[in-house]
């Protein structure tokens, strides 16, 4: 087995270097990077050679650009990337891009796609080089073990896995030197995250309802998938345009702890929430909604397949940026994002706007279904437009005059224009003319039949197509080449056009913040690099909308308030409602919204973890509570002092005794840290006995917490108040009657729960104690002896029968 020292020990260079050990060691590592991107989603992973570490990146969404990409390039900064040699067109530009920089030139590698294959690749991962276990263990213990260090639940990363694994045992990275049985150690798996955006999984976005996909109720919409069903980002997207709504979601995506960026956001939507902004608001909303998908029409500009309608989206985009920019320069220009705006919409806009409105005839575009332009542009196109028009009078003319030179017999004819074949002389079809032959005239050349009418061409016609030419078709070439020139001008200008669209959106995004915050009466929380958390009368975002009376709690945490919550209640009373309206408050911090508290200060957390739903599990073929295990481990190993960890119910998932042993020791484990890398805990629990037989440290980090509730009579009233303390009694009898379970059951349950608890036998009731069985059995015996058997009326087999046998009931 190679041991990661060894390894370590031999540099690429060979030579000691002058600057000593160390930056030999440092220029002799390596970075490989392998990616994948499929439908507008990512999935990458990355080995750095220094240290053994698998870094793997969960499935994430990226633009059309590939702007997170670029991001995680410039941060990682890989030797090598290695791709799919079958992918998508943006990732073919990207790579593009990267050979076209001279200061960063990494070696592209290309795999066949069958090397990205998700079983290959799962494969590939099971049988890599794992010094850290042991060479016995079998495949499902592998497999047990690996879902726990990496997410298996993000195909496109797992995907980028398989190449990259292919690439390390190919290139024997880092074992260049070792036995060929020697496979690349990889020594611990890492989350990666980009700089400063904080970590969410899968499950954490589930659990909170952050989205919430369902399926499209209406037939119709069948084909189109899925719609939002009630969810935070359902309630915050009020978005005007598609690409508004694009960016919002990346922005759920990618919540961020840059201080910067979200004060950048923050003071937008202050200004729009405020009512008196509400004009301009409107005014701007109504404007982004004519903005059109420019990447889409600068694209078919790019292919000349520019159509009447892009042309028309085109005009309305630029005209409405025009608008957009000037109401944005009559708001207060301290404000970032407006002055950005202000200077960003160019006069180059206002100039597109003008050529297009100048140059194209929207009208008569769509009367023929083609680009046409208006008068004045090209005199040479107005010149034949003209001929084009005067022509019919003139034909008319012509036509009478070849009239005179035809058989009297024919009545009438006329002089057709027919483009790319010319003019033609067109006569009726008489009578007399049955075959071909017939059709012949003297010094005219037949050309074709049709509609009962017969086509000719005379020397006339042939003149005048020398004299006029393919008027029409010139026209339609002079038209399209004025369109390729616009067509240039504008995508010359196309900088402006992207800058319209990114801040657009930005602002779209924004706006719809803001009209959030207006309509559910937020608060802007006031963020900060520190370890506090402090939310005064919060509420749940999705559940005050649902509930016609919503109680509002406070959260405070901090090493004076208590980091770990520990929180005690009866079935119902509120307890994961609470963990949850924590953890969507402070998501909506990290994403720039406003929240539902009357006030609210945020320490910046680097990521969110939750311990709170049971995911069945059917790629990895994992238990349930396997997962519980896993999301647990998960947040004891990657949490830290600025973390937020939401747990409801861990351990119920196994025998009571084991869950809350484990419970039990997790929580002791985060509190032996030191007091700074305690992350904020909210712990939900029905395992009373934890605090009951002190089963944690004492620390005064540790607070206990319970949600208040009365008891009036038989019933029980959820108060929904948060209260210190610990619940005695989990009132499950009184909840299960309100549930409307038989009064009977129950009843039975509290007898039962009550013996159990004073350490009572309990006695079934499903058959006869034993006590009645020995009285019955007294009773046949007694019965029996009293029988004289010398007695000959005695009916000794009706007596059996009728008599002795059903007084011992279903005891004999
Ligand atoms: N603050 C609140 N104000 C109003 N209603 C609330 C509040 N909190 C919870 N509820 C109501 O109580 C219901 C149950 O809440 P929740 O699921 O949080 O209970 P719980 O204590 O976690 O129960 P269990 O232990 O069984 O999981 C919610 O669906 C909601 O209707």
């Amino acid at each position: 087995m190679a041991v990661p020292g060894d390894v370590r020990g031999r540099g690429l260079s060979g030579l000691p270097n002058m600057n000593g050990e160390e930056e030999e060691e440092e220029e002799s590592h390596e970075v490989l990077l392998s990616v994948f991107a499929q439908h507008g989603q990512l999935g990458l992973c990355f080995y750095d050679s220094r240290d053994f570490t698998l870094h793997y990146m969960p499935d994430t969404s990226d633009n059309h650009e590939l702007q997170l990409l670029a991001r995680v390039v410039q941060e990682v900064s890989p030797h090598v990337i290695i791709t799919s040699a079958k992918q998508e067109r943006c990732m073919v530009q990207f790579m593009q891009g990267l050979g076209a920089n001279p200061d960063y030139r990494p070696e592209v590698v290309t795999y066949p796609y069958v090397d990205f294959g998700l079983e290959v690749s799962k494969q590939r991962l099971l049988s890599a080089h794992f010094p850290f276990l042991p060479p016995a263990v079998s495949e499902r213990e592998r497999i047990s073990y690996l879902s726990s260090c990496i997410s298996f639940s993000s195909p496109l990363m797992l995907r980028s896995v398989g190449a990259l694994l292919k690439c390390l045992d190919k290139r024997r990275v880092g074992v260049e030197l070792e036995d060929s049985s020697v496979g690349v150690p990889i020594l611990q798996f890492h989350t990666y995250t980009l700089k400063d955006v904080v970590y969410v999984d899968q499950d954490t976005y589930s659990v909170l309802q952050i989205f919430k996909s369902e399926l499209h109720p209406s037939v119709y919409k069948l084909q189109s998938g899925e719609k939002e069903g009630l969810s935070l980002y359902g309630i915050l997207n009020h978005c005007r345009c598609k690409f508004g709504s694009k960016l919002l979601r990346q922005w759920f995506l990618r919540p961020t702890r840059d201080l910067a960026v979200l004060n950048r956001r923050q003071e937008v939507v202050r200004f729009f929430s405020c009512p008196r902004n509400s004009d301009s608001l409107n005014t701007l909303q109504s404007s982004l909604r004519n903005i059109r998908n420019i990447p889409t029409l600068l694209r078919s500009m790019s292919l000349s397949h520019t159509k009447v309608s892009d042309w028309q989206g085109l005009y309305k985009t630029v005209y409405s940026a025009v608008c957009i920019r000037d109401t944005v320069r009559s708001l207060p220009q301290s404000i970032q994002l407006f002055q950005e705006i202000s200077e960003g919409f160019s006069d180059d806009l206002y100039y597109i706007a003008s050529l297009i409105s100048r140059v194209v005839d929207f009208e008569g575009s769509l009367a023929e279904n083609r680009f046409t332009v208006k008068p004045n542009v090209d005199p040479a196109i107005d010149e034949k437009k003209r001929r084009m028009m005067g022509l019919s009078d003139f034909l008319t003319d012509v036509a009478r005059r070849e009239l005179e030179h035809l058989d009297t017999r024919i009545p009438s004819c006329c002089v057709i224009y027919i483009p790319l074949i010319g003019f033609l002389l067109s006569v009726p079809r008489l009578t007399s003319m049955v075959e071909k032959e017939d059709f012949e005239i003297e010094g005219l050349d037949f050309m074709f039949l049709s509609e009962e009418r017969l086509h000719y061409r005379s020397q006339r016609t042939k003149e005048l197509d020398d004299l006029l030419g393919d008027l029409h078709c010139d026209t339609k070439d002079m038209e399209t080449a004025v369109m390729t020139q616009l067509q240039t001008t504008v995508l010359g200008r196309s900088a402006c056009l992207y800058k319209v669209l990114d801040l657009s959106a930005e602002l779209d995004c924004l706006m719809a913040l803001s009209h959030a915050s207006q309509e559910y009466g937020y608060t802007t929380p006031t963020l900060a690099n520190h370890h506090r958390i402090t939310l005064r009368q919060a509420r749940h975002p999705l559940l005050e909308l649902c509930s016609p009376m919503f109680v509002s709690n406070s959260f405070l945490s901090s090493e004076t308030r208590g980091r770990v919550k520990i929180i005690t209640g009866p079935n119902s009373s509120g307890k994961s409602i609470y963990l949850k309206q924590v953890g969507l408050i402070v998501f909506m911090a990290l994403i720039g919204s406003d929240v539902p508290a009357k006030e609210a200060e945020i320490g910046l957390v680097d990521g969110i973890f939750t311990r709170m739903q049971s995911r069945e599990s059917v790629s990895v073929g994992l238990s349930t509570f396997m997962i519980d295990l896993n999301q647990m481990a998960h947040a004891l190993n990657h949490s830290s002092g600025h973390s937020l960890v939401l747990i409801d119910e861990f351990g119920k998932g196994t025998n009571t005794v084991d869950g809350l042993s484990l419970l039990a020791a997790s929580i002791s484990h985060w509190l032996k840290r030191v007091p700074a890398e305690v992350p904020h805990i909210l712990l939900a629990t029905n395992f009373h006995s934890l605090l009951q037989l002190g089963l944690l440290p004492s620390s005064g980090l540790l607070s206990l917490l319970t949600l208040e509730t009365a008891v009036d009579g038989d019933e029980l009233v959820f108060l929904y108040q948060l209260k210190e303390g610990i619940c005695r009694s989990s009132y499950a009898a009184n909840i299960a009657t309100l549930a409307g379970l038989p009064p009977s059951l129950v009843q039975r349950g509290v007898e039962v729960s009550e013996l159990y608890r004073t350490g009572k036998t309990i006695k079934r009731i499903d058959r006869p104690s034993t006590e009645e069985q020995a009285n019955k059995c007294v009773c046949v015996v007694k019965k029996f002896l009293s029988v004289n058997l010398e007695d000959k009326s005695v009916d000794l087999q009706r007596y059996m029968k009728e008599e002795l046998l059903p007084s011992g009931g279903d005891l004999l």
